[in-house]
């Protein structure tokens, strides 16, 4: 028998009745087991108050039972997709069929009350074939059968048979469940990405499933797929690797706060709601920028030079008592008279804590610690009045009190916070220069960056605070005696939380559990930060946090800096890096992966490319291919699923306020419930956006609806801000102002790109050269 597709209509009437006794013997048992769950937590919050012992043990409980709830609770739709028939019996959890071994797959791995495997996680090694199989490499299947369940009904049924005999192995572009893909991707667009668990392919199962260490980069056109298998890959990490990334956490990176939003329901449908979601803009905590400098600014900003220049910054902070004051030596008037340092020894001091290679606040406190000491012999030498050594850091205690004092110190080596040291360096043009050619860094580059001292922080500024941080380090004395006291107290804790795990019966449960309690994690939740708080809440918040895996996509627009920010919260290496070379808009990001990656990660990159676009049709993808000649003339162009679909145009407006509200209610009216972005260049937005006053923009000013605005029917945006985005229909506005950007080709290349089923170009002037195939209206 050759390998063939059977579609639901085919199914016999018997075969959907099967199934359906099986799907429903899974509901039921995912009934009783949320009954059971809410039972035991509703216990566990009745439980009597009590010492720290009642309280731990009412928190470990509390902990997993409320996300076993959460669990239970996100796979009602789609609790089980699929069915995979096995050649031979190989003895892992499995079920007899008509002579055959099954297995159910579905969101959850489920056991019926006699302990037997009734649905096995699509996480699980066991669930793998239902992805991995392809004709040439079938895995051991006989059949896999995708199931199409609608609120607890099974509508419909595909099969895949396979027969190794007589194939070529031609596998890699070989669809899995193709009516199933399909299905899924001809559905309107709702705002908000949705999980492929039923339909995910088996190149991106490779990219799902690929190991924990080293970098992995997933290079992909747009459209195949790599946002959402990052984020089940994410999924797959956190099943597989509990016990380590439930302590540290993972870290996602996205380009923009409105895709991550877009992205936000996925990992919840998949039972994860652990993982932290950032942009480079919110990495440093405590600061959240959105805005972008202009290009020339940001290309500087982003540049690998900017280290040294920063480092030179801090230096530059650092002056003899000359420098600071214009005077040899140090003079400082105190209530006892004036007390000196000469230029000399304070020279001295200042070279040696130079050469102890700390962090500049770290440092500092050698500086006044030796300088006071100096301040009291001074003080003794005018009072005559000698001081024991012992008791000189006394004296100089007292001495830092006096106002004096402190501000001839903070001169000589002040105290910086990284805001501090970037507002004052951006608002004085001599010290950028200054520090600029210290680093290597032209006059005018340098110039580029100064202004007026009170504006709000850039994305672009981020990584330079954040290594400003690790450059300047922080004052920490009063927090390391906190910890040394509270290390005694945690060793108490720990021993009495592992107590509480080996009382045992939290772990007995019908769900499959993949995952432990990691007996310090429970102490620190308990102990310092109250029920409520996640590792994720803890991580988020904690800028030296390092995280046990790091998800960054787009990655190809983070800049030479906002890798080292991102690589100092990863120090294993760890990493998914996801993103598109062709697509590269911002002014520092990457052309080559290499050169992105080389400085961290020399031999431990792997690369998987996904070749297929599941979002848009091959009449646009053509366009597309058109415009990525001239963006990446290297970069391949992806293969579109679907063959078949409307066919772009391009319509000349007489003028923009008159022709595009029209354009655009048509558009609406075509796709029906779905949505429409219309997308333009930076220049143009605010032309645009007055043109279509009942659009939405994301972020603070947008529609006012308190909707997000990816869920209203039109939105506008640059090609910046629609990046990584999909709408049913995309009108491109302006295109000769978007080629004319400074990466305008890839700008170009991302807009007409986010369609999933139609694509209107709109123009006032000459329609670019580049979109000649376009069809005329
Ligand atoms: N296996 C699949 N089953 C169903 N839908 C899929 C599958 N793979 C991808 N898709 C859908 O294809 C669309 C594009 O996916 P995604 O946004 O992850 O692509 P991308 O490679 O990140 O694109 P871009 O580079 O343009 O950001 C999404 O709607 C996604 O849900």
């Amino acid at each position: 028998m050759d390998f063939c597709q059977v579609d639901a209509e085919e199914a016999s009437s018997a075969a959907l009745a099967v199934e359906q006794a099986r799907v429903s013997a899974m509901y039921e048992r995912l009934d009783a087991l949320r009954a059971r769950t809410a039972d035991q937590l509703a216990a566990a919050h009745m439980q009597e108050r009590g010492g720290f012992a009642a309280a731990v043990e009412r928190e470990t409980r509390s902990y997993e039972q409320a996300r076993r709830q959460a669990q239970l609770g996100s796979v009602e739709e789609g609790l089980c997709f699929g069915r995979i028939d096995l050649a031979e019996e190989d003895g892992s959890g499995s079920d007899e069929d008509e002579g055959r071994e099954t297995r159910y797959v579905g969101r959850i791995g489920l056991r019926d009350a006699e302990y037997g495997t009734i649905l096995v996680d699509w996480r699980a090694p066991a669930a793998r074939p239902f992805y991995a199989a392809t004709p040439g490499d079938p895995q051991g299947l006989t059949r896999r059968r995708h199931l199409r369940v609608r609120r607890r009904r099974v509508v419909g049924i595909d099969d895949d048979v396979f027969d190794p005999d007589g194939l070529t192995d031609t596998d890699r572009r070989q669809l899995v469940g193709e009516a199933a893909l399909l299905a899924s991707l001809n559905q309107g667009r709702t705002g908000r990405m949705g999980d492929i668990v039923a339909t995910i392919q088996t190149e991106q199962d490779r990219v799902i499933r690929a190991r924990l260490a080293g970098v992995l980069v997933v290079q992909g056109g747009p459209g195949t797929g790599k946002t959402v298998a990052a984020l089940h890959r994410a999924a797959y990490l956190l099943y597989t690797h509990r016990a380590v990334l439930e302590r540290r956490g993972v870290l996602v990176v996205g380009p923009n706060p409105a895709f991550l939003r877009y992205v936000s329901d996925v990992l919840p449908a998949l039972g994860e709601t652990d993982v932290v979601m950032r942009t480079v803009g919110e990495l440093l905590p405590g600061v959240a920028a959105s805005a972008h400098d202009a290009h020339d600014v940001a290309a500087v900003k982003g540049s690998p030079g900017m280290a040294d220049l920063l480092h030179a910054a801090v230096d530059d902070r650092r002056r003899t008592p000359e420098e600071a004051f214009g005077g040899e030596d140090l003079l400082v008037e105190t209530d006892a008279g004036v007390l000196t340092v000469s230029g000399a020894l304070c020279e001295h001091v200042l070279r040696t804590a130079r050469g102890l290679r700390l962090p500049h606040n770290t440092a500092r406190k050698y500086v006044v610690k030796t300088l006071l000491e100096e301040l009291a012999h001074s003080e003794s030498k005018l009072l005559g009045r000698p001081v024991a050594e012992e008791d000189l850091p006394f004296v100089g205690e007292r001495l830092w009190h006096e106002d004096p004092v402190r501000e001839a110190l903070d001169g000589l080596w002040p105290y910086l916070t990284p805001q501090r040291l970037l507002r004052d360096l951006f608002a004085d043009p001599a010290a950028l220069e200054r520090v600029g050619a210290r680093a290597g860094i032209g006059a005018e580059a340098c110039a580029s960056l100064a202004r007026a001292p009170e504006p709000p922080w850039t994305v672009e500024d981020v990584p330079l605070l954040d290594e400003a941080a690790e450059l300047l380090g922080h004052d920490d004395s009063a927090e390391r005696a906190r910890e040394r006291r509270a290390e005694a107290e945690r060793a108490e804790e720990e021993q009495y939380a592992q107590g509480v795990l080996e009382l045992g019966g939290l772990f007995e449960d019908q769900i499959i559990q993949a995952d432990a309690i990691d007996v310090s994690m429970m102490a620190d939740r308990h102990r310092d930060t109250g029920p409520s708080l996640t590792t994720a809440d803890r991580a988020g918040a904690d800028r030296e946090w390092t995280y046990g895996h790091v998800i960054v996509d787009e990655a190809q627009e983070l800049s030479p800096m906002a890798w080292r920010t991102v690589m100092r919260r990863v120090p294993t290496r760890s990493l998914t890096v996801v993103g598109d070379v062709a697509q590269t808009s911002s002014a520092a990001g990457a052309r080559s992966w290499t050169a992105a990656l080389e400085p961290y990660a020399r031999d431990k990159v792997h690369v998987e490319r996904l070749r297929v676009n599941y979002r848009t049709p091959a009449p646009i993808m053509a366009v597309a291919a058109d415009v990525l000649r001239e963006a990446a003339p290297d970069e391949e162009v992806p293969e579109s699923v679907r063959e078949e679909g409307d066919p772009p145009c391009a319509v000349r407006l007489a003028s923009l306020e008159e022709g595009l509200p029209g354009l655009v209610d048509g558009e609406i009216r075509r796709i029906g419930s779905g949505r429409v972005a219309v997308v333009t260049a930076d220049r143009c937005l605010d032309a645009v956006a007055a043109a279509l006053p009942a659009a939405a923009r994301p972020g603070p000013g947008g529609s006012g609806s308190g909707r997000d605005a990816l869920e209203e029917a039109v939105v506008v945006l640059t090609a910046t801000e629609a990046k990584g985005l999909e709408f049913d229909s995309v009108v491109v506005v302006e295109p000769d102002a978007l080629l004319a950007q400074p990466r305008g080709a890839n700008d170009l290349y991302v807009a007409v790109t986010r369609a999933t089923r139609r694509l209107t170009v709109a123009h006032t002037g000459e329609l670019p050269d580049v979109l000649g195939r376009l069809d005329r209206e």
